[in-house]
């Protein structure tokens, strides 16, 4: 348990896929917080504040259900802060934001942020400005240069970009970890084990960024134990149109029960496009073939 009056060493940002530039931040503020007895925090909000001023949902590389944790398991971070972003956040002074939240409602003894990011009523809190009202406060403040890779500035917007053309290899090296879409196992309508490979089905949380629908070499992540799986995403069209898209991993060589487990579905390499069949024995062929590139895959990856 937390105390509410702790001293807190806090990072600042949205932090969508907690990505390598996301992890590196974080643990600067643990540092921090190690250094000064104080908790590490992470302030974020509860809306992506770009969804609210713009008016469309901004797609997201990690669904709600899981942002806390995956912000602390990838983060380290003691805590997660969700700040309420309506319009009176969103109107805020950055000055007042500093003051009056975090350091009047939250104890910040330091402040960590990214060298691009902004904060308060029009983004008028740059890290330059916050650098100096922190030194008239008499706390500490860091300025974390932006983490590149290939040159390029890892950012959520260009992993979202890497998502949906469906490379899910850069978008993991620029994570840092998998895409990974997490939840509880439903009941499908129970074709998959007519064709012969029975499958793990999920919904597709609908805010977050979803790959082109289609055939993903995968692992999936039950109970503590690794699997090797190969998912359908889509609303698969062989069998009539209309439904939710969904997430569908078949795992190899496993004959278990996971109704109402709550898994996480790592997709690694695109495979196919989903696509509609004449019939089910062409379905089965194809899947037939999904399963032995994926093996393929994984034995490719081990060497
Ligand atoms: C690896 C794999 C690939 C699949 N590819 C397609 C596809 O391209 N088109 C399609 O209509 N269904 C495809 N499916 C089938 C459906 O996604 C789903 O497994 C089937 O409708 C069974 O649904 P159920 O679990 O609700 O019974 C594929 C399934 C798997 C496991
Ligand atoms: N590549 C990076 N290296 C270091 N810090 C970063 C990097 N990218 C973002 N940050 C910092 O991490 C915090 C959270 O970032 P935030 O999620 O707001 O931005 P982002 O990842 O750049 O996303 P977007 O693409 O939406 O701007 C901010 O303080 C930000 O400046």
């Amino acid at each position: 348990m937390i105390e509410k009056d702790a001293k807190r060493a806090i990072a600042l940002g949205y932090f969508d896929g907690v990505h390598c530039g996301h992890q590196a931040l974080m643990r600067l503020a643990v540092q921090r917080a190690q250094e000064n007895g104080a908790v590490s925090s992470v302030f974020t909000f509860d809306v992506h504040p770009d969804t609210v001023i713009t008016g469309q949902p901004v797609p997201l590389i990690t669904s709600e259900a899981r942002r806390r944790d995956e912000i602390r398991e990838l983060g380290g971070v003691d805590e997660v802060i969700f700040g309420h972003f309506n319009d009176e956040m969103r109107n805020m002074d950055w000055r007042r934001f500093v003051d009056d939240v975090l350091v009047g409602q939250f104890h910040a003894c330091w402040i960590i942020t990214g060298e691009n990011n902004r904060f308060g009523y029009r983004g008028q809190g740059t890290p330059e400005r916050l650098r100096e009202e922190c030194v008239r406060l008499g706390i500490g403040c860091d300025i974390v240069e932006s983490v590149k890779i290939d040159n390029i500035v890892v950012s959520s917007t260009y992993i979202r970009q890497q998502i949906a053309a469906g490379n899910l290899e850069r978008a993991a090296q620029f994570l840092g970890h998998p895409y990974t879409i997490a939840g509880a196992v439903q009941h499908g309508r129970r074709v998959g084990r007519t064709l012969g490979f029975r499958t793990v089905n999920l919904a597709l949380p609908k805010e977050m960024q979803a790959p082109p629908f289609g055939v993903y070499v995968s692992r999936v992540i039950a109970g503590g134990q690794s699997h090797i799986a190969v998912t359908n995403i889509g609303v698969h069209p062989t069998f009539g149109e209309g439904d939710a898209a969904c997430v569908e991993p078949h795992i190899l060589d496993f004959d278990g029960d996971l109704y109402g487990a709550f898994v996480q579905v790592q997709l690694l390499h695109f495979l196919r496009p989903e696509r509609r069949f004449d019939d089910s024995e062409q379905l089965k062929a194809a899947i037939s073939d999904d399963v032995a590139q994926t093996r393929a895959w994984f034995e490719t990856a081990r060497k």
